[in-house]
Order: structure tokens, then C-alpha cells, then sequence
């Protein structure tokens, strides 16, 4: 529903590169990468904030490359969320609406369903700095989805939200996207997050896209280093050190190594406590293993430790 083709824009000391990606419809999108791999320049070509220099972005097999950002049938939701602060929560939602001309009691029944849906009914007649964090952040999404835009944006949406309310607002997010069946992208540097709320991801690494996949293909069977080594904790090897043949590398989970028997021996390195586990990085032949242990497991640096790799979840890499 979303294709983007042959997309490029050069600032200065960097090149955003896009051969081909399809997003389809009714899904929860995470384009996750490191700081400045181009995120953020890529949601805002599709949202129409940045000119390509070259490339099409179709949506809904409507070519949009040259549409202003209103006519592309998109909402967007800011790291900020840019609410006017003049402006009441209603006014806010409604602003969307008024701008397209619609009779005002339609206007009214859409802000109220909307922010009914998001549970800010009742804060309706506040002005933006009277609402929490979290409540602008709800006020932002109601603004950006009241004209049931066909793809929602979402722009590091959960960075300004305290630690603990962002596992809710995480489930929330989801939930709205199920229910309203809308096609939403979300940025995101946090490779958790984007595994815990994503049904797609999309791994963008220096300009271009490393991969895309399910989060658990992604997490398990790669094809690219790049994409094992930023989803999580990761063992890289040549595959010879673990008596495999051929010349290749390969990689595996901390989760994916048994300690107390096997074949190989090595000294442990260091134990980091993490309360739901363990990790042990043991050194063996020169290379720093992390295995993963349950948080009572007797181990103390400098131990002399034998430990095995599930040789079945092992993903080699050219
Ligand atoms: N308007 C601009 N002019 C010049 N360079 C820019 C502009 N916008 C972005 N860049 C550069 O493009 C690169 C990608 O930036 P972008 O914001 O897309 O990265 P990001 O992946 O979203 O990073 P972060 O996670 O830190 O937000 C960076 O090197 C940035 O400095």
C-alpha cells in the first residue's frame, strides 16, 4: 500500500538511498536504525516535509512524490508533538478538519469520537500546558488520525514518556493500530521497542536499508551482520573457532549457549547480575563469549568453565 522506489536525498555528508521498499496495509511498521542512519529524513519524505532529488513514493498506488504534505492522506505525530498552544485540546484535534472546511457539527462528532477512542473526552476544554506528557502525546495522535489518514507517522513517539509508562503506551499504540486497521510507521533507535511493538521492521543502516523482516526472522536468521549484531546481545566468531568448516563467520545468542558441559573450555571474563538473568562473558581462544544464565547460577570471574553452542541456532555470514 506504501512503495517507495528509487528514493534519494543527499544533504551535504550523507545520502538517503532507497531502491525498493513496500509497506502493506493494516500493519505496525518500525523503522529502526542507529542515530543519524536516516530515519527521521526518510519519514519525512513520505509524510512530504523533505523533497526527494529523485524517486516516487506511491500510497495506495497513488503516486504522491509531488503532493503537499495535506494532500497525501498521512497524519503525523512529532517528537514534540507540536500542539498549538493557543488552542484548546478541542480546537487542536479539530484544526485538521476545520482546514478541509467540513460543517462544524461533523467536525464536532469526529473530535469527540476520536477523543473518545484515545481517553481524553473530558480534557477537551484544556489548553495544551494543563495536560501531562502523556495526555499531549494522546492529543497529538487524536490531531494526526481524526481525518483517517491511510498511513500514520510516528516520529520517536515514546522517547519524551518516563520508563515505566512506556511499556503501556507501547500496548497502546499497538492496540489503536489493530483497531483502526490504519498503516503505521513508527522511527525508533530502540531495538526493544521496535521488536516488542513492530509487525515489520525495517533495519536502516548509513542511508539504506539493511533489511526487513518480523521481528523474530530478524532476531534469529539474518542475512545481514549489521542487523544480528544491532538486535540484541550477539556472539560473532569465525566459524572455525567452534570446529565448523569454511571460512565464514557466525553468529549466535548469548541465550543460545549452555555453560557448565560441552566440548569447548574458556576462562570467564566478567558476570554482569541483571535480575532476571545473568550474563557471563567467558574467553576462549582469544574471543569474549557471552552466554546467558539463570540469575542463581554459581559462576565467578576466573573460573575455569566449559560451556556448548546450540549449532542449530547458528546463522553464518559471509
Ligand atoms: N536538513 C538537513 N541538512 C543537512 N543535513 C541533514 C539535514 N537533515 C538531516 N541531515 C543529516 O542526515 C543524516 C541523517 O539524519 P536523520 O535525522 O535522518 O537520522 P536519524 O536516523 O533519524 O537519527 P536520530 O535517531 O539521531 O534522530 C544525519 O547525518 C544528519 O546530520
Amino acid at each position: 500500500m506504501l512503495l517507495i522506489k528509487g528514493l534519494r536525498k543527499s544533504f551535504k555528508t550523507f545520502t538517503l538511498s532507497i531502491d525498493e521498499l513496500t509497506i502493506p496495509d493494516n500493519t505496525y511498521v518500525v523503522l529502526l536504525g542507529p542515530s543519524g542512519s536516516g530515519k527521521t529524513t526518510l519519514l519525512r519524505l513520505i509524510a512530504g516535509l523533505e523533497k526527494p532529488d529523485a524517486g516516487s513514493i506511491y500510497i495506495d498506488g497513488r503516486d504522491v512524490t509531488r503532493l503537499p504534505v495535506w494532500k497525501r492522506d498521512i497524519g503525523i505525530v512529532f517528537q514534540n508533538y507540536a500542539l498549538y498552544p493557543h488552542l484548546t485540546v478541542f480546537d487542536n484535534i479539530a484544526m485538521p478538519l476545520k482546514n478541509k472546511k467540513m460543517p462544524m457539527a461533523e467536525v464536532k462528532r469526529r473530535v469527540v469520537k476520536m477523543a473518545e477512542i484515545l481517553g481524553i473526552a473530558d480534557q477537551l476544554e484544556k489548553y495544551p500546558h494543563q495536560l501531562s506528557g502523556g495526555q499531549q502525546q494522546r492529543v497529538a495522535l487524536a490531531r494526526a488520525l481524526v481525518k483517517e489518514p491511510k498511513v500514520l507517522l510516528l516520529d520517536e513517539p515514546l522517547s519524551n514518556i518516563d520508563a515505566r509508562l512506556r511499556l503501556e503506551v507501547r500496548g497502546f499504540l499497538k492496540d489503536l493500530q489493530r483497531r483502526l486497521g490504519t498503516t503505521v510507521i513508527h522511527v525508533t533507535h530502540d531495538q526493544e521497542e521496535a521488536m516488542a511493538i513492530g509487525d515489520l521492521l525495517v533495519v536502516i543502516n548509513n542511508g539504506r536499508v539493511e533489511e526487513v523482516g518480523p521481528p523474530s526472522q530478524l532476531y534469529t536468521s539474518p542475512r545481514s551482520l549489521f542487523v544480528f549484531n544491532f538486535l540484541g546481545l550477539s556472539n560473532v566468531v569465525p566459524a572455525k573457532l567452534l570446529g565448523l568448516g569454511g571460512e565464514e563467520r557466525v553468529g549466535f545468542r548469548p541465550e543460545d549457549v549452555a555453560l557448565g558441559n560441552g566440548p569447548y573450555v574458556g576462562r570467564v571474563a566478567r558476570v554482569e547480575y541483571l535480575g532476571a538473568y545473568k550474563i557471563v562473558e567467558v574467553e576462549y581462544e582469544g574471543q569474549f563469549i557471552k552466554a546467558r544464565a539463570p540469575p542463581d547460577f554459581n559462576i565467578a570471574e576466573g573460573q575455569v568453565v566449559r560451556f556448548d553452542v546450540k549449532k542449530d541456532k547458528v546463522v553464518k555470514f559471509a
